[in-house]
């Protein structure tokens, strides 16, 4: 059994790991948030788990290389600065970021690369999801890290076929684009399709979380996972031997 530290702890998604950690049989270390400090919580704790905001990043992989510790990153929005701090700091410790922890997008992700590859690029790829009126960052983590699989199937960067928030006169669809569409309202926990459309047929894969607990189960499996491991950033598709 180990001891997990919480960042973003009195958040929706802090208040599921708290649950999912206690009744795993592992020891809940605590918990913070803005304000809070990171190197008390890691030196406190076997490995940290960090859903919160991407301010607060390069002070939660400072505290967890300062105590040698793992860490977990579920926070969504994360920029290339942000991804080449977590490239540092998993020269000196175990790290996992993924925009999605639950079993089923991991899943959906290998389809969908699948999808992209089997499939020429006459078959437009569209990316649609839904989340909560409090969710802050658009599109989703998951609808990026989905537009990657899908990129990656088709041999292309998604940085050069990405087309987001179309608006008035946008003229016709780039051939081979990657397009997104972000809804929110209410307490959607979060849905996410992947449309691939070609001459008159459709194909759609999709996923639902009919709640955040499996996001927590996920991210507690990727905390005792990384305790094992030597310094360096591993992916959720290791974790779930996908
Ligand atoms: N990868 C995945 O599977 C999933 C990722 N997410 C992502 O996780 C993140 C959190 O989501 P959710 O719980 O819904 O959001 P909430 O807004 O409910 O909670 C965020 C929490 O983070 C805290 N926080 C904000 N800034 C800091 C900081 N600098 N240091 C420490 N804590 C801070 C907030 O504290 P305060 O109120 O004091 O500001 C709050 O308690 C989002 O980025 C979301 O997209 C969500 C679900 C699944
Ligand atoms: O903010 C959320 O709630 C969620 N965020 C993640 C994302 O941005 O994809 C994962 C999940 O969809 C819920």
């Amino acid at each position: 059994m180990a001891s997990f530290g919480v960042i973003g702890s009195k958040g929706a998604m802090g208040e599921a790991l708290k649950r999912v950690i206690e009744a795993s049989g592992h020891t809940y270390a605590g918990g913070i948030d803005k304000g809070g400090d990171p190197a008390a919580l890691a030196d406190a704790c076997d490995a940290l788990i960090d859903f919160s905001a991407p301010g607060a990043l390069a002070a939660n992989l400072h505290a967890a290389v300062g105590a040698g510790v793992p860490i977990v990153i579920g926070t969504t929005g994360l920029e290339q600065s942000h991804h080449d701090a977590i490239d540092e700091a998993a020269r000196a410790t175990a790290v996992l970021q993924t925009g999605n922890t639950s079993l089923g997008v991991t899943l959906l992700a290998h389809l969908v690369r699948e999808a992209a590859e089997r499939l020429a690029d006459d078959w437009d790829i569209e990316i649609v999801e839904m989340h909560h009126r409090r969710k802050v960052d658009a599109p989703s983590g998951t609808a990026i890290l989905l537009g990657k699989a899908a990129a990656k199937g088709r041999g292309i960067d998604l940085a050069d076929n990405r087309e987001s928030g179309r608006d008035g006169q946008t003229g016709a669809r780039a051939r081979g684009a990657i397009g997104f569409a972000a809804l929110r309202g209410g307490t959607v926990a979060g849905e996410h399709s992947v449309i691939l459309a070609g001459e008159q047929e459709r194909l759609t894969l999709s996923h639902s979380a009919e709640n955040r607990e499996i996001f927590a189960r996920g991210a507690v499996k990727a905390a005792e996972w990384l305790l094992a491991r030597e310094a360096g950033r591993y992916t959720m598709e290791e974790v779930l031997g996908l």
